[in-house]
């Protein structure tokens, strides 16, 4: 199975760094971007200033608007739009997906309403079988990559052939991935690390330190693996790069969204301000914690740094309070 010609359905921050990732690994790639403008940057000056300043994108990497050019013979798609905009725009793509084509996601989140994790939503929309279906997850902060920064990420799939297509396809000398079949655990462990990840910037916004951001880390990562437990994920995926080690990049890097998000709110600004200040860039947690939030208690699973978030962001508990709340709860031993 050859991957030689991808197309990168989205030209943010991730779709346009992967789309380099792919590029400097030998790929012939195709960005569709929604304003032309940026297509037109991408393709003429070899730079998406807007998402990624100072990077220069390589010569077999180019761009259009237009997403029947975009996606004419491709291999391999990338689904690079955010979580709960996917079902929407992939609609209006999938007649113009290439039969066979692999399909790439790189969203964390899951769906409100409907609580479907990203995979299950593009196999709902696109027809297509799970095995035709491969997940990014890991500690991949857009900008570090961008910048060649040495990192590695999972690539989950059931189909061990398709994952091993699309590690050859992006493999490159700053960038690692490694093939999993854990689809369910790497989708709910990208998801819910954005939601730890605010909670992580809340506190350092109120002026806590490595103690309270370690707490954090680790029973998130508890009320995540609990979650996966649940859904049926294997519990080794969140000791890997999807679980342990994007948690950490995400909750201790000024450069996620999510954190910085969270960071805001613990100095006082309202949800509004934050969502103002990211510029039309999503942090993903911010809408992740109420399906993720209800996933739990569909499930019976005890996730309270999660439901915490979704007070603070969506019924205005204030961040304090929650810190109040979550410090409060009954005593427990640590493992039940
Ligand atoms: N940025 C990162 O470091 C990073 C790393 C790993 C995973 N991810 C995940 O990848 C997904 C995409 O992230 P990103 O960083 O590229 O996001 P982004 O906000 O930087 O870019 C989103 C892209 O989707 C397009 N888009 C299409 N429909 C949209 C809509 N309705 N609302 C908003 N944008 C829309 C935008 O035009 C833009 O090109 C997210 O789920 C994110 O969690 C991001
Ligand atoms: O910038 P964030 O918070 O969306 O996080 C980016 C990536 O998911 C890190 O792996």
């Amino acid at each position: 199975m050859d991957v030689q010609r991808v197309t990168v359905l989205g030209s943010g921050s991730w779709g346009t760094a992967f789309a380099k990732v792919l590029a400097d690994a030998g790929r012939d790639v195709t960005m569709w971007a929604r304003r032309r403008e940026i297509a037109a940057e991408i393709r003429d000056s070899r730079g998406n200033t807007g998402y990624l300043p100072g990077v220069r994108l390589p010569e077999n990497l180019t761009a259009t608007e237009d997403a029947a050019e975009a996606l004419d013979g491709a291999d391999a798609v990338v689904l690079a739009v955010p979580s709960q905009s996917l079902r929407e725009n992939l609609t209006r793509w999938r007649e113009l997906l290439p039969a066979g084509a692999i399909l790439v996601s790189l969203a964390k989140g899951v769906e409100l309403g409907t609580l479907k994790r990203m995979s299950e939503v593009i196999a709902e929309i696109s027809g297509a079988p799970e095995h035709q279906i491969v997940v990014v997850s890991g500690p991949n902060l857009a900008r570090e990559i961008a910048r060649e920064q040495p990192g590695a990420a999972v690539l989950a799939c059931s189909d061990h052939e398709r994952a091993m297509a699309i590690q050859r396809a992006t493999s490159n000398a700053y960038f690692r991935p490694y093939t999993n079949t854990d689809v369910v655990g790497c989708e709910l462990a990208g998801a819910c690390k954005n939601v730890i990840a605010l909670s992580c910037g809340m506190a350092a916004g109120m002026g806590f330190g490595a103690n309270t951001m370690a707490t954090l880390i680790t029973r998130g990562l508890a009320e995540m693996a609990r979650l996966g437990a649940k859904l049926g994920a294997d519990a080794q995926t969140f000791a890997g790069l999807a679980g342990v080690g994007d948690l950490v990049a995400t909750c201790s890097s000024p450069l996620s969204r999510n954190r910085t998000f969270g960071e805001r709110l613990g100095r006082g600004e309202t949800v509004e301000q934050a969502q103002q200040a990211a510029g039309g860039q999503v942090a993903e947690g911010v809408m992740s914690c109420s399906s993720i939030r209800e996933l739990a208690q569909t499930t019976g699973v005890d996730m309270p740094i999660t439901d915490a978030m979704h007070r603070v962001c969506h019924e205005s508990l204030d961040p304090r309070a929650a810190g109040a709340e979550l410090l409060g709860r009954q005593n427990k031993h640590e493992w039940s």
